[in-house]
């Protein structure tokens, strides 16, 4: 089989947020589909230098600054690409069709309804996604408003994702707490997810769950709309890929570095963990021992950003 070609791609937005998507030529491959500005790597060309010429081909602007945001494998019956999708912060120019292609800004909650190429779904997962996921620390049945005040305070830090983590609370005390704090989130416009009860997110209208790798090993499908987030943990390249298979919509992977508690896990370092997330066609976390100042290492490990308890609570 060929070796997969590897196809850089940039997320441009305008000052209201929109992205801007260019529409594939006709005559090409998936020609008519709307995409991320971009093109393929020439031979030994470095990715981030790749970007800059496509754009400047394609556009005609000067890529200033630029972050990996997500690169995803994908099998088309053509060939099999990696689409590795770069945040661009900073240009120099405006962008214009030097290609015939046509251009439009859309704004970022449209894009799932944008006709884009299947590799790009996880791309705008990725997209609507932030870059720290605070899992809530252990606490006593008897500290809800503890835990309460916690969430919060790490929601008005600007925290926009959270997982209710309590898993040997006693169910209606569980539930007690994430109705508060599926309220509290919501005030702050971040996400709530409920570690592990499918059946109980549903109930109180939460924005997804988050499944230990044991529960998400016995399913076969996913277990929640998908009008709901899904993600799920995991540890290796197998837990990886079972997480694709039943529809997450991303996941955390750990540990990267040792962490109390978990001592006997084997730490994979960013090395592996770049190594493992390269074959994950979704969004993944960094977790275990993470520090704020990590999120750039996760960037460039190919995470989506950290997940923490310790970190992101205090
Ligand atoms: N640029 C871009 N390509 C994408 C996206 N999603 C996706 O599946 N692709 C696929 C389509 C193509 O198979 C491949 C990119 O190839 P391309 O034809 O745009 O490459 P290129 O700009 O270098 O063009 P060319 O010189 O080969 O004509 O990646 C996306 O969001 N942006
Ligand atoms: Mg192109």
């Amino acid at each position: 089989m060929p070796a997969s070609v590897h196809v850089v791609a940039g997320v441009l937005r305008d000052a209201g947020g929109r992205v801007l998507l260019a529409r594939r030529p006709v005559g090409k491959h998936l020609a008519g589909l709307w995409e991320f500005p971009g093109g393929k790597c020439d031979a030994g060309e470095a990715p981030v230098d790749a970007l800059a010429r496509e754009l400047r081909e394609e556009l005609g602007i000067v890529v200033e600054s630029a972050r990996p945001l997500i690169a995803v494998p994908h099998r088309y019956p053509e060939q099999d690409i990696l689409l590795d999708v770069w945040q661009v912060s900073a240009w120099t120019g405006t962008p214009h069709p030097h290609e015939g292609q046509a251009l439009a800004w859309v704004e970022q909650g449209a894009l799932a309804q944008v006709e884009m190429p299947p590799a790009d779904r996880p791309v705008i997962a990725a997209l609507a996604l932030p870059d720290r996921y605070l899992i809530t620390p252990a606490f006593e049945p008897d500290a809800l408003d503890e835990l309460l005040a916690g969430i919060e305070r790490a929601c008005r830090r600007g925290l926009r994702l959270v997982q209710l983590r309590q898993p040997h609370w006693p169910r209606a005390r569980l539930a007690d707490a994430a109705r508060r704090a599926r309220d509290a989130c919501r005030e702050h416009g971040a996400r709530l997810l409920l570690n592990g009860d499918v059946q109980l997110a549903m109930v109180l209208g939460l924005d997804g769950v988050h499944l230990p790798a044991r529960i998400a090993a016995g399913l076969a499908e996913r277990p929640l709309p998908a009008d709901r987030w899904l993600g799920v943990s995991c540890h290796d390249a197998a837990e990886l890929l079972h997480a694709v298979r039943i529809g997450a919509d991303f996941a955390t992977l750990s540990p990267v570095f040792p962490t109390p508690g978990h001592e006997h896990a084997q730490a994979l370092g960013w090395e592996r963990f770049a190594e493992l997330v390269v074959h994950a066609p979704m969004p993944v976390y960094a977790l275990g021992g993470m520090e704020g100042e990590d999120v750039d290492a996760a960037w460039m490990a190919g995470a989506q950003g950290i997940a923490a308890i310790r970190a992101l609570w205090s």
